[in-house]
């Protein structure tokens, strides 16, 4: 299956488990790939038929400060949920990472897989 993907979406976001990450941004840097059939939109040269990355790069840095929860496990789940139910995406990969949460780690994340490829 093609793929359209992101990498390394910076976004400022309020998010984990103790009380004082609820009054703070930390960043997150999320990596997506999403499943696709390019063809459709080179046919006729047409972004309509493709899933427009710049796009959905803003709606998941919205999604994110819309949604505050704790474990950035729920943040994956329910972006992926919403971003497979709004733009009819078959499969995707989606990485999360929380580079600030561990000192001593360059980065720390989840990665989930949702779909049939
Ligand atoms: N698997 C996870 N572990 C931890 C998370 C998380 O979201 N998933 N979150 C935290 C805290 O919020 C942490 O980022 C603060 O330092 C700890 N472990």
């Amino acid at each position: 299956m093609d793929k359209v993907f992101i990498q390394g979406l910076s976004i400022q976001t309020t998010i984990g488990f103790y009380p004082w990450e609820k009054e703070i941004k930390q960043t997150l840097v999320i990596d997506l790939m999403m499943g696709w059939n390019t063809a459709l939109a080179a046919e006729n040269d047409e972004l309509a038929k493709t899933l427009d990355y710049a796009e959905i790069s803003e709606k998941v840095a919205e999604f994110a400060n819309n949604n505050s929860v704790d474990l950035i496990e729920t943040l994956a789940e329910r972006l992926a949920n919403y971003l497979m139910s709004s733009y009819h995406i078959p499969w995707l990969k989606l990485t999360i990472g929380k580079p600030g949460a561990v000192h001593n780690a360059i980065t720390v994340g989840v990665e989930i897989e949702r779909g049939k490829q």
